[in-house]
Parts: structure tokens; C-alpha cells; sequence
């Protein structure tokens, strides 16, 4: 067991702060309460770390409770379970089923902003994220109540974006981890939401923030990079010297608990039952809340499918889905339901008979054991998440497969793609026809192709437990924040006397800068928005350097060319418009890269271009997997013949200096 404080058996106290504590309260009459464990991927992953540290959880107990008497008998039953509650009263409707899950859940899944029903005025926008502050807020006098010196706070999740902030203007010297379990979306997306800036900001107060894969990592640094102005590396992000640790961490399941309850004669009986219930028929199971990110109409979509184009199959299987209900309070949920109700009939009524159905759709959560039997007993898990963070059910599915190594048909929008892919038949769940090979695929696999696939992932499922998870996150918060003590910002290794060195003995030198935080300054107007202003401390240095007849600057940009002239007018340098679209040179002459002309072969060669060829000369940098720059540096890599030329990427945000030998 980690001990962080270096005293020998005393446990690090850690506060681990979410939404939902992991057991829920069911009133049972006048102040008594039972306590059932909470559903959900994020209570499972935390149940996992619990007991490396001396923890305490902090979060909302599932139920309104607004006498005295009533929230004081709640909290001494949840203080048995090492539980502080969070009462949130009349703020909680606005908080949860608006802001958290019908503003940020569907922005946070590529969704894009649900439309504002102007019709009651008690629920706009402005009134959920005012709720969601609040809230917030509610949740920082509950911490502060019961911080003690040296404490570590993990915040958990898009419910608690201000958390980090108001921490931090309490107590600087609190140490704040935050990792969001869902998907972080591309910028573009991101930025249709209204105080969109104000979120990242207090996000960025913390020290370290975690994500479930380097994709969501790197669209939150752009997106902070992009709309605040601030510079990302590929340690984190700094913003006026004060540094955030970004990092991954994805999360995993507590294996044996599953693999021992699999033992168990209880779920033994279980599974005998299904087996029994079931004969004669492959088991396709799904397990799901039901959210319109996991999916289910499309994988119903798919089974419809598969079902008319194989007929013989028709009698020989049956998709038993699992739905737990969920966020019921929230328009969108109730729409996905009525759908899925719809989809249900519909296949049932097409290839249902009164003996057999080729759907088993329940309402309903499942109890552990029985959740267990079924993983073991199904033959194909199919998981066609729209978009989803992890998807902990796919770990659990594999955990439980030990005996009849079923196959994973899994998202490949799912973040558990990244981890279990290797295993799984990756489908796209928007197309019915991968859909339904998939699971033709799947049935039919032999099983040494089953063994294998199975052993890949049941070894990543064993080794990457939430034990590890929990561990990582809290390790890496501790080394980082002592580290970032004694050097108080992440320092950004420009190696400035190489560099000068170079610079001066290069008769043909060019330098490609990016624009966007770069070049600007971070102004702000009345509407938060960044204007596109340079900063004045830049314009001598770079009028010196374009008038200089060696040095060939380039300014890429993801702006328009009106904007560039506008603000480029008066140097003597080259533009790229549009991430490349568009190229001008210093006569001030545009021209189109045609997209049909363009060699995309560079997909595959950026990481090479960055570590390899290159390597004994200086590359500071190894942001191979940053796309869009090695996007545009191939394309001034086809137009102004660059291949003789040496590089060096400065590490920080867009600086890309080339010398030629
Ligand atoms: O608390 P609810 O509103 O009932 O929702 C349940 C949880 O849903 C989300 O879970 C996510 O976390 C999982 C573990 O990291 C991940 O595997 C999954 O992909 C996510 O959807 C939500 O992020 C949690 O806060 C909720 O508690
Ligand atoms: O009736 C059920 C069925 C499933 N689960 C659990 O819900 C979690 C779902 O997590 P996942 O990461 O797949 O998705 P999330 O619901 O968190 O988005 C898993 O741990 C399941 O074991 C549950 O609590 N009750």
C-alpha cells in the first residue's frame, strides 16, 4: 500500500468529491433510511480505490431531504459508510436534470446544445447555470466543513466545473485532482456553449486534471488553447505562469470481485436458470443506462437487420438489454425511451412468435449477482455507445467470461476502444449494415479465435483494475504538485542557446508560427470573447524578422485571409489561411491548396516525421499525434519545397523553426 506522507502506516486522508455518493438513501420510514449502492461506471471505478486511502466521500445521497431531523438521522447512517452528504434541495432539479445533464452531458458527448424551451421561463438557460454555481458552491461548504491540513480533494466529473476555483480561492494550498469521466468533445463543439471560458478557467485552477484517453486530454488542452488563449504543452496547460498537469488515466473495474462472484453457488444457480431459460439459443446481451450516448436504437437497428438478412438465425437467438433507467427528469431520456419502446415492438411484432421473442427489453437495474450470471452466460456483448467515456460494462463483461470467452462487438466511440480493441470487433453504431456483420461475425466465431481474443483483453482487464486507476491519479497529483512548489510553473524547455546558436549560423532559415495564442494577446471584450488583437510586445520582433532577407516567416492560422491581411497587412511575411486552405506569400498573392491535390499520405508518417528522420539534429519536440500541425506542415512541406531543410519544433504551442543545412 502507497503511504504519501512518508510517516510509516498512516494513510493519506483523501476527499473524493462527485455528484453521487456510491450508495444511494431509500426512506423506509419517519428518519430511517436504507442504502443501496448507487448505479453508474463512476461509483464501480471509485468502490475499486477505496481502501488505499483513508477516504472519505462527499456527494448528493440520491434523495430530496429538507427537515432537520430527517437530514441529521441520514447523515449519521451515511457516516457509517464513511459518506458526507451534500443536500441540495431546491437547487437540485435546475443543477442535475438541467444544467449538468441536459446542457454539459450532451455538449460533453458531441450532441451539440439541446434547444431552449422559451415557453418557461424557470428553466433557461441562465437560471440552470445559475443552479449549477450554486451548487457548486453548496458542495464547496461541505468540503471546507471537513478539510483537514494535508488532505488530498478529488473532484470528480462535468457536475463540479467550478469546484476546482472556489477551492482554490478558499485555500491556494489545498491539492485539487478533477477527472471527467465522460468524453471531452473537439473544440468546435465545445465552444457553442455560453460560458464555455468561464468553465475551462476554473477547471484550470486544479493542479492536475484526468482524462479516460489521450484523445479527450488533447481535445480539452486545444480547446483551451483555442478559446483562452493559454498555452497548452504536452505536460499541460500554463496560463500566466500557473501551471495545470493534464494527463490520462483510464479508469478499470476491481476484476475479482466479478471473477469471484462468477464462483459463487448462488449465481451459479442463476446462470443454470438462464442457461435453462434460454436453450437452444445464443445470448446477445446488452447492459446499459438508458441514455441516448449508449446507443440502443441503434444496436436494436442492427439486430433488426441482422434478423432479415439471415433468417436461419431468427429462432436461434435472443438480445436480452438490460435498460437502466436513468436522469428520468430529463426530456431527452424520455424521448429515448418512447423510441426504444417503439424499436422493441416493432422487431418483436416482425419476428417475434407467441413461443419465442427475439428481444428480452427490461426496464429495469438488475441486482449484482444476477448482472454477473448473465455476463457469464451470454455469448456476444454488444455495446454501440454513441459516445462514451469508458464503458465499464464491456471490463465487467470480459472479467466474467473466464469459462465460454464470449465475444466483445464493441463502439469504437466508446473510450474503452482504446483499451479492449485489441479483443473486440470494433463497429461504428451509426452504420446498421457493420452492425449487423458484427454480430454475424461474432456468433459464428470459432472458438480459438474466441480463446485468443479473450486472453488479450482479459490480461488488460486484470492488470488495469481501478486499484491502478485510483493509485496513478493520486500519485501523479502528489508528485506534481510537490514538483510544481519548487519550480512554481512546468517550464517550457526552450532551449534558447541552441537555438540562438543555430539561428545565427543559418543563412536560409525559416519560421512557421501559429497565430491563435501564439502571436495574439489574450484580450477580452464584454462578452468574454477573445478578440483577435497582436500583442504589441511581439510587433518589433517580428517586423525585425520578416524584413530580414535570411528568415522567411509564416504565420498558419485557422482564421479567414481577410482576417490575416487585416492584421498581417503591413509585414512582409507569408500566410496560411484557414488551417492551410489558403497560402499567401509576401507579394500578398493568395492562393488554394486544392483538396484534391493534397497527399494525405501524411497521416500515417507524422509520428515518423517527428521522431525519426530528424532526430539527430534537434527536435525539441515530439508532438507526433498533434495532427493538425503536422497536417500543415505537410502541406508548406509540398508547397514551398521544405524536404532539404532541417527542423526544429519549439516545444510550446505552434512554433515550428526550420534551418536549412
Ligand atoms: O449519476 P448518474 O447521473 O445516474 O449517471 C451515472 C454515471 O454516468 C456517467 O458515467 C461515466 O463514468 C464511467 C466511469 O468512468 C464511464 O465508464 C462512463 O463511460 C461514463 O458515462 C457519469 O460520468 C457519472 O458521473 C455518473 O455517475
Ligand atoms: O442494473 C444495473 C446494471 C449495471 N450497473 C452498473 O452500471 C455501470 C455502468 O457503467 P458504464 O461505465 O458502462 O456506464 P455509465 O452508466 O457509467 O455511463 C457498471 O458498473 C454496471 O455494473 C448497475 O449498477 N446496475
Amino acid at each position: 500500500m502507497v503511504s504519501y506522507d512518508g510517516s510509516c502506516g498512516k494513510r493519506q486522508r483523501l476527499l473524493v468529491v462527485a455528484n453521487r455518493l456510491p450508495v444511494s438513501a431509500k426512506r423506509t420510514g419517519e428518519n430511517t433510511w436504507s442504502l443501496e449502492m448507487s448505479p453508474g461506471g463512476l461509483v464501480s471505478g471509485l468502490l475499486g480505490v477505496a481502501d488505499e486511502f483513508e477516504t472519505k466521500w462527499v456527494g448528493w445521497p440520491g434523495v430530496d431531504v429538507y427537515d432537520a431531523a430527517e437530514k441529521n438521522a441520514l447523515s449519521k447512517s451515511l457516516a457509517e459508510m464513511k459518506c458526507i452528504p451534500v443536500f441540495l434541495e431546491e437547487v437540485f432539479d435546475q443543477y442535475y436534470n438541467g444544467y449538468c445533464n441536459g446542457v454539459l452531458w450532451p455538449i460533453l458527448h458531441h450532441m451539440g446544445l439541446p434547444q431552449e424551451d422559451h415557453n418557461d421561463t424557470n428553466k433557461t438557460l441562465q437560471t440552470q447555470y445559475d443552479a449549477y454555481k450554486k451548487a457548486n458552491r453548496m458542495f464547496l461548504d461541505v468540503i471546507i466543513e471537513n478539510y483537514e491540513e494535508g488532505d488530498l480533494v478529488w473532484i470528480h466529473d462535468y457536475h463540479l466545473m467550478f469546484l476546482p476555483q472556489y477551492l482554490k480561492e478558499h485555500n491556494n494550498k489545498i491539492k485539487i485532482g478533477w477527472f471527467l469521466h465522460s468524453p471531452f468533445p473537439s473544440s468546435e463543439v465545445f465552444k457553442t456553449l455560453p460560458s464555455r471560458s468561464e468553465l475551462l478557467r476554473s477547471v484550470l485552477a486544479a493542479d492536475l486534471l484526468g482524462f479516460h484517453t489521450y484523445d479527450f486530454a488533447s481535445h480539452f488542452e486545444r480547446t483551451c488553447t483555442r478559446i483562452l488563449g493559454v498555452e497548452g504543452t504536452h505536460e499541460g496547460i500554463v496560463d500566466h505562469g500557473k501551471a495545470t498537469r493534464v494527463a490520462v488515466f483510464p479508469i478499470g473495474i476491481d476484476p475479482n470481485r466479478f471473477i469471484k462472484a462468477c464462483a459463487l453457488p448462488e449465481v451459479r444457480q442463476q446462470m443454470t436458470e438462464l442457461k435453462e431459460r434460454f436453450a437452444g439459443k445464443k445470448v446477445i446481451l446488452g447492459v446499459d443506462r438508458l441514455d441516448m450516448i449508449k446507443g440502443i436504437p441503434q444496436k436494436f437497428l442492427g439486430f433488426e437487420k441482422f434478423l432479415e438478412e439471415n433468417m436461419d438465425w431468427r429462432d436461434k437467438v435472443v438480445l436480452v438489454q438490460i435498460a437502466v433507467p436513468t436522469r428520468n427528469n430529463v426530456p431527452e431520456y424520455r424521448k429515448v425511451k418512447t423510441q426504444v419502446h417503439g424499436l422493441v415492438g416493432r422487431i418483436n411484432g416482425r419476428f417475434g412468435s407467441v413461443s419465442s421473442l427475439p428481444i428480452h427489453h427490461l426496464d429495469c437495474s438488475v441486482d449484482f449477482n444476477f448482472l454477473c450470471a448473465l455476463y457469464a452466460i451470454a455469448d456476444v456483448m454488444l455495446v454501440t455507445s454513441l459516445r462514451d467515456g469508458m464503458n465499464l460494462v464491456s471490463y465487467e463483461f470480459i472479467a466474467c467470461q473466464e469459462a465460454k470467452k464470449g465475444v466483445l462487438v464493441l463502439s469504437e466511440f466508446a473510450g474503452a476502444a482504446q483499451s479492449l480493441g485489441a479483443g473486440a470487433i470494433l463497429v461504428n453504431p451509426w452504420d446498421v449494415t457493420e452492425v449487423s456483420s458484427a454480430i454475424k461475425e461474432a456468433l459464428n466465431m470459432p472458438l480459438e479465435e474466441r480463446e485468443k481474443r479473450h486472453r488479450v483483453n482479459f490480461q488488460y482487464v486484470k492488470t488495469h483494475s481501478a486499484k491502478k486507476w485510483g493509485n496513478d491519479f493520486i500519485s501523479e497529483l502528489h508528485t506534481f504538485s510537490e514538483s510544481e512548489m519548487k519550480s512554481k510553473k512546468i517550464s517550457l524547455g526552450l532551449p534558447q542557446q541552441d537555438v540562438v546558436q543555430r539561428y545565427s549560423k543559418s543563412n536560409n532559415r525559416l519560421i512557421i508560427l501559429g497565430f491563435f495564442g501564439t502571436l495574439t494577446e489574450p484580450m477580452k471584450n464584454q462578452n468574454e470573447e477573445l478578440e483577435l488583437k497582436l500583442n504589441p510586445e511581439l510587433k518589433g520582433t517580428l517586423k525585425a524578422l520578416c524584413d530580414d532577407p535570411k528568415t522567411t516567416v509564416v504565420v498558419m492560422s485557422r482564421s479567414g485571409k481577410n482576417i490575416l491581411d487585416k492584421i498581417f497587412g503591413e509585414y512582409n511575411i507569408w500566410l496560411a489561411a484557414e488551417n492551410g486552405m489558403f497560402l499567401r506569400d509576401t507579394t500578398g498573392e493568395w492562393m488554394t491548396n486544392i483538396p484534391e491535390n493534397m497527399n494525405l499520405d501524411w497521416v500515417d508518417g507524422a509520428k515518423m516525421l517527428s521522431l525519426g528522420e530528424h532526430k539527430q539534429e534537434t527536435c525539441y519536440n515530439t508532438y507526433g499525434q498533434d495532427q493538425s500541425l503536422m497536417h500543415q506542415l505537410m502541406l508548406f512541406e509540398e508547397t514551398i519545397l521544405l524536404k532539404s531543410m532541417r527542423w526544429v519544433r519549439l516545444r510550446g504551442q505552434h512554433w515550428v523553426v526550420f534551418w536549412k543545412k
